[in-house]
């Protein structure tokens, strides 16, 4: 991995913590400082075309946070409730946007449960679409997928059979593509061969890329000036956005390369853990590993206090790798857990290890919430 000095190198609770690069910094200097409420700036205006073109799409449009960009790409999906989004029960778009369908859009969600436990299928799906005028119901007007989720990838080929089955109803899809980059790194599927099964699609550059700020939305010119309309209701017209265009521009094109690396990493750190006795809560295909810390009957009290003694942040059982990870914080990581194992060996010997059960959305590292009896 590329040793950095950032602070973020010590910090597993996410990959949101990558901090900006000179180079980045230095692209800021030179940037554009137009009006983009106006779309005055060249610099926004070309990271929104790059970002487009990339995904297959005609128009693109800068925004600050992924949040604002799924809510406001569902938002304008949406035009006369009642109705509701289907996705995953573990979907950002549900459980961790505060609710954000529910006010902005006024609308149901149905979540669903993928029977192989990883991925939604496009039977999972067919099974909870709600079609029809009954006058009880909230119709499905948008399935809302997300790749990679939880770091698993979503094969193309269910996403296809999805996207088909959406349009066989009118129904609108939407990806969350926070993570999209990881997916179109691991499997050299290229973002626009994605792009051709989503009405619209949301794609972070603050986390693995590394960018400080920014989310690109990319769909059609209508729904994206609808989506702009929103993003503006919401006060997140940007003024001069070229300062943090710039930034975002270098971190596609210098780490979206680098993301293949980050995942050959958690990979080796994976079969590193496994090697020790852990398994995880499901495959690891990208840049996050989550321990099954009820299994190895670890308290998340402990991992994360051991983690602390060490230098390193852990905040339960998702661990993620990025860019900026230290080598030597990885070694690190690889003692806290041990250290804990043998702290649950102990405890366990002298029946002390209560570890009952795992609460809450382990799905983006929220704290565990796992009952311990000491
Ligand atoms: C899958 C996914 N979608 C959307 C978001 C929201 O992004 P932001 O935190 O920038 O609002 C996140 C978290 O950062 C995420 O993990
Ligand atoms: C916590 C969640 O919102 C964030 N996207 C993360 O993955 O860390």
């Amino acid at each position: 991995m590329t040793e950095y000095n950032s602070i973020a190198a010590t910090d597993f609770k996410s990959d949101t913590v990558t901090t900006p690069t000179p180079s980045m910094l230095q692209a800021m200097l030179t940037a554009t400082h137009g009006d983009d409420v106006y779309k005055e700036d060249k610099t926004t205006n070309d990271l929104q075309a790059r970002v487009a073109e990339m995904c297959g799409k005609p128009a693109g449009l800068f925004v600050v946070s992924g949040t604002m960009g799924n809510q406001i790409c569902l938002r304008a999906h949406l035009h006369q409730p009642p109705y509701s989004i289907l996705c995953d029960y573990r979907a950002h778009v549900y459980t961790h946007e505060a609710g954000g369908l529910a006010t902005l859009s006024q609308a149901m969600v149905t979540p669903v449960h993928p029977g192989n436990k990883i991925y939604l299928t496009a039977e999972d799906v067919e099974n909870y679409l709600i079609l029809g005028d009954d006058i009880h119901t909230a119709p499905t007007r948008v399935i809302s997928l997300e790749n990679t989720l939880a770091g698993t990838i979503m094969p193309i080929e269910e996403i296809a059979k999805i996207s088909t089955l959406a349009r066989q109803h009118g129904i609108k899809m939407h990806l969350d593509g926070a993570r999209l980059w990881n997916a179109a790194a691991e499997t050299g599927i290229p973002l626009s061969e994605y792009g051709k099964h989503f009405d619209t699609m949301s794609l972070c550059i603050s986390k693995g890329l590394g960018a400080p700020v920014g989310t690109v939305i990319v769909g059609e010119p209508d729904v994206i000036q609808t989506a702009n309309w929103f993003r503006k209701q919401a006060g997140g017209g940007i003024r001069q956005a070229g300062l943090l265009a710039a930034a975002a521009d270098v971190a596609i094109t210098e780490t979206f390369p680098k993301l293949k690396l980050t995942h050959e990493v958690t990979k080796k750190l994976a079969s590193e853990l496994e090697e020790m006795g852990l398994v995880f809560q499901i495959p690891v295909q990208t840049n996050f590993i989550f321990l099954d810390l009820m299994k190895a009957g670890i308290d998340p009290a402990v991992l994360i206090e051991e983690g602390n003694k060490l230098g390193i942040t852990i905040t339960g059982a998702r661990i993620a790798i990025h860019y900026q990870t230290l080598t030597a914080a990885i070694e690190k990581l690889k003692l806290a857990v041990k250290k804990s194992l043998e702290i649950a060996k102990q405890r366990h010997a002298n029946g002390t290890n209560g570890v009952k059960k795992s609460q809450g959305s382990l799905a983006y590292g929220v704290y565990d919430k796992i009952v311990v009896d000491h």
